[in-house]
This record gives structure tokens, sequence and C-alpha cells, in this order.
């Protein structure tokens, strides 16, 4: 896709809202896609591109290739990615503990990322927010986590709140919630979020008119 369809389907999806996208998306697919109201250091920030993953588990010192950290593991999962691309972490099976923070995080700023949706929480609100990306996850922490989580694998299908993301799909997440969409289905999905704003618009007017 080239910058100048990224930022035409972002405007899109943008102008769409959440729920409209998530009703597009259940009559494209039968499967789970939407993810519950997550929080945010910037909640005005929209997080919208094609997603690159790193893969948490609990963590198991004796695992062969557990011994790769972010760093690496992060290096690995940008080194092809799409312009805007959405860093995406997974919980590990403990969303309510740290994933990574202020620090490990700027590097999405420095390779020019469009943000981070986490499905754990993360520290440092404070310094995400002067990151000036989109930060998306299950709220602030304050004690590090690595004691219970790791980073293992980069760019495989993760999980994140219920919802399979696969490399590749876009990530849409607002205030209201998120969506995940795959590449395949963007098109399809965007043109019928903009046909249900339609309808909704014309259902609105007439009820205001007349209400029935
Ligand atoms: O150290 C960590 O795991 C998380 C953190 O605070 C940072 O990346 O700044
Ligand atoms: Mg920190």
């Amino acid at each position: 896709m080239t910058s100048t369809e990224l930022d035409e389907h972002r405007t899109r999806a943008l102008a769409a809202g959440c729920a409209p996208l998530v009703d597009a998306m259940g009559r494209h697919h039968q499967h789970q896609a939407h993810l519950p109201a997550l929080q945010s250091p910037t909640p005005d920030r929209v997080l919208f591109g094609a997603a690159i993953t790193i893969q948490f588990l609990p963590t198991l010192d004796d695992l062969p290739g557990a011994d790769r950290g972010f760093g690496e593991l992060f290096a690995e999962a940008v080194r092809d990615a799409p312009e805007g691309a959405v860093l995406v972490l997974s919980s590990g099976g403990y969303p309510h503990l740290s994933h990574a923070g202020g620090v490990k995080l700027v590097r999405v700023a420095s390779h020019g990322l469009a943000g981070v949706l986490a499905d754990g929480q993360l520290r440092d609100f404070a310094e995400l927010a002067q990151h000036g990306f989109a930060t998306w996850c299950q709220g602030e922490a304050v004690r590090w986590g690595g004691d219970s989580v790791m980073p293992y694998a980069a760019n495989v299908p993760v999980e994140v709140a219920g919802v399979t993301v696969v490399p590749g799909d876009y990530v849409y997440v607002d205030a209201a919630g998120g969506v995940v969409i795959p590449a395949g289905s963007l098109a399809d999905v965007l043109a019928e979020a903009e046909q249900i704003v339609a309808d909704d618009e014309e259902t609105l007017r007439r009820l205001r008119t007349s209400p029935q």
C-alpha cells in the first residue's frame, strides 16, 4: 500500500469510527474481531495501520529461545514492516501486568510506526504521551512485569483480548474500542462501514423529524 493509499484508508476509517467498522466486519466475517475499550495516555489519538507483532509468553527461563530480549524481537518485527505499522503486543496470559514502558517503546517513534496496541499494561504513560505515537493498552502499570511475562517471538499470529491478530492485519483503535481487519477485507469493510454510517444518518434524520 502506498503512503497516499494508507492516508486515504486512515481518513476513511477515522470518519467511520469504531462501531460501524465492527458492524462492517461482522457482515464480512464470522469470527470475533472487536476489542473492548482500551486505555491510553492520549485517548484522542486514533491508532490505524498494519500489524507487526511481538508474542509474549509466561516467563520460562529455560525455554530455548527465551533469551531474546525486547530489543532483538522488536528489530525482527520491524525489519520488513510496512509504512506506518502498528506494534501489537500479546499479554502472555497476564493482561494486568507491565509488558513495556517509555524506554522500550521509544523504538516505535524512532522507526516511524503509527503506535502500539498492547493486550497488557504499560509503564510510563507520561513518557509515552511525549513519544508522539498512539498507544492503547490495558492500563498503566508501575511495577516491572518481566518476572511473569517475556517477549518470545516476532511477527507470529498473536491473541489480543480474544481476537487473533495476524501480521499485516489492519488495526483500528479509538476511545470507544478497536477492531482487527484482515488486509484482504479492508476495502470492503471500509465501504460497508461508510454505508452503515450513511444509513444511520438517514435513520437519525427521519427519527428527528417524525419520531417513530
Ligand atoms: O523496563 C520495562 O520493562 C518497562 C519500562 O519501564 C520501560 O520500558 O521503560
Ligand atoms: Mg520505564
